[in-house]
């Protein structure tokens, strides 16, 4: 059994918690509050600029030109084709580039972003992916699973969201990450597979709880 494979089966009651949450159920229904998807895509865009400089560690921890150059192919595809969506699709929803820029990133995008980032600058390749998978992994499978709810692609705000993730663009992406996690784990010490299930988990919890502030559109209780 793969690595992936086996975390994914221990950590389904984790997992699972992702595409079951209100956010996620909502969104695919068409009904989520406009005004709570609207945070989302201010946090989400927070969210990307770190998750983009997660690539670029990627390129500097690889170990083989063509590892290396998927990651720097990684980080221009994100920062200059997935942001550029995003800010387009942020416009529909009248949030402007300054807002976008200028927004604070709240406690849990903030926890959330800097664990990955300490996960990436402190450990080998193998940490950074273990941090990267879960968030490509279960967007791609959210995608996929809101796609097939009739209507949810073509809805008129949510619609773009649900075809961006299940597109098989994202996928390949998913499956490349997959792939490069299952080949660095093989034959690893059981200690190191340990701490990697930990950041696995971590940033899988995370995932729900960045649903969570959306959700609630949480923001510092201290101003
Ligand atoms: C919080 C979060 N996780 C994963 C993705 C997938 O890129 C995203 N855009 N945002």
């Amino acid at each position: 059994m793969t690595f992936s494979t086996y975390l994914y089966e221990k950590l389904q009651h984790v997992w699972r918690q992702n595409h079951t949450h209100p956010f996620v159920q909502e969104l695919g229904q068409g009904t989520l509050p406009i005004e709570k998807f609207r945070f989302y895509m201010v946090q989400d865009y927070l969210y990307l600029i770190d998750y983009a400089k997660l690539f670029a560690l990627g390129a500097v921890k690889a170990n083989d030109i063509g590892t290396m150059g998927k990651f720097a192919a990684l980080l221009n595809s994100t920062m200059n084709e997935e942001m550029s969506l995003h800010r387009e699709y942020a416009a529909r929803f009248g949030i402007s580039l300054d807002e976008l820029e200028q927004a604070e990133p709240s406690p849990i995008t903030l926890a959330y972003t800097h664990y990955m980032l300490h996960a990436a600058n402190n450990g080998s390749l193998a940490d950074l992916v273990a941090a990267l998978l879960p968030c490509m992994w279960s967007y791609w499978e959210i995608g996929v699973e809101l796609n097939q709810i009739p209507g949810a692609s073509e809805h008129e705000w949510y619609g773009e969201w649900v075809r961006m993730y299940s597109s098989e663009e994202f996928g390949d992406l998913a499956r490349w990450c997959l792939d490069l996690f299952d080949h660095l784990t093989e034959g690893k010490p059981q200690a190191e597979l340990d701490r990697l299930e930990m950041i696995f988990l971590n940033t899988t919890r995370y995932e729900t709880l960045f649903w969570d502030m959306a959700y609630h559109q949480e923001t510092w209780p201290i101003r």
